[in-house]
């Protein structure tokens, strides 16, 4: 992991947003407000996980950091530079798979070095070694429709990890998988995340993914999105996800984190029936 760090010797945040705030227009012309003076820093190398209710902005965060939105006011940084148009050193995992249908799983993965120049041999023997580390050998002739769920996702970790991203964009990357895999996919983004230790933004649905993964858990509150707390996570690392529900540490967190969480799904929960009775 680089660390950069700034004159004063301080490190610089991987990601730093400040007082952001993006205004969408809406299809009949009005401005609708998805984020509201939103601030929130994430050091190299540390996993954030975002939860909050349906509608709240979380991957509307994301899309400003990866420069695919602008911020309509405030600043959103990574690595002390300010973000304007698509993010170099940035990587990005969805909920869809972004894989080429039409690439063997070797080709998929091998893309990204291949787009930054390498040589076709170079490409594959990294490629290779990426398979390899997210248990993928010997899948390399095979073409994502011949894959498994957890499979997909696994060629999707190793397209976004081999291009070793400073920083990590997930956006419920295993919300369509089982309960099983979801756990196993869980551990095993540990443990490659530890390899190279990007700076993480994991947005989720589900407390208990975001608590057994990462540093600190943000709480967003019902529309228009701001931070509503910040909840660090000291639970010793290596972590085994499917274990550390049972820890009284693990529990405790959850309620208190919950706590913070329930008004604004609650909240929004309203909204939602509001409009639809009105
Ligand atoms: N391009 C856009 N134009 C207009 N409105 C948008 C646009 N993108 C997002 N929005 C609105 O901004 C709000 C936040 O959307 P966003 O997708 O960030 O929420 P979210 O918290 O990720 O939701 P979910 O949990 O349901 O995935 C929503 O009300 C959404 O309809």
């Amino acid at each position: 992991m680089t660390m950069t760090t700034s004159n004063a010797g301080r490190t610089v945040p991987a990601i730093e947003i400040k007082g952001a705030t993006k205004r969408f227009r809406t299809p009949k012309g009005g401005i609708f407000t998805a984020l509201q003076d939103f601030d929130l820093t994430i050091a190299p190398g540390e996993f954030c996980a975002v939860v909050g209710p349906t509608g709240c902005g979380k991957s509307t965060t994301l899309t400003l950091v990866s420069g695919l939105e602008k911020a309509s006011a405030g600043t959103v940084e990574v690595d002390g530079r300010k973000v304007s148009g698509i993010t170099p050193g940035v990587g990005f995992m969805f909920q869809q798979d972004a894989v080429f249908p039409w690439k063997s799983v070797l080709d998929n993965v091998a893309a990204g070095p291949r787009f930054r120049g390498q040589s076709g041999g170079q490409a594959n023997t990294l490629a290779r070694d990426w398979l390899r580390r997210v248990g993928l050998a010997g899948f390399e002739d095979r073409y994502p429709h011949q894959l498994s769920g957890g499979m997909r996702k696994r060629v999707a970790l190793a397209q976004s990890l081999i291009n070793e991203p400073r920083v990590l964009l997930m956006d419920e990357p295993f919300s369509a998988l089982d309960v099983q895999t979801r756990s196993i996919m869980s551990d095993e983004l540990l443990g490659l995340w530890d390899q190279t230790r990007p700076a993480v933004i994991f947005v989720t649905h589900d407390l208990e993914e975001a608590i057994a993964l990462a540093d600190k858990v943000v709480v967003l509150t019902a529309g228009p999105g701001t931070v509503k707390a910040v909840f660090p996570v000291n639970l010793p690392r290596p972590r085994r996800v499917q274990e550390i529900r049972f820890d009284p540490e693990f529990i405790a967190i959850y309620e208190n984190i919950w706590e913070a969480l329930r008004t604004e799904v609650e909240t929004a929960y309203a909204r939602t029936t509001a409009a639809v009775t009105a």
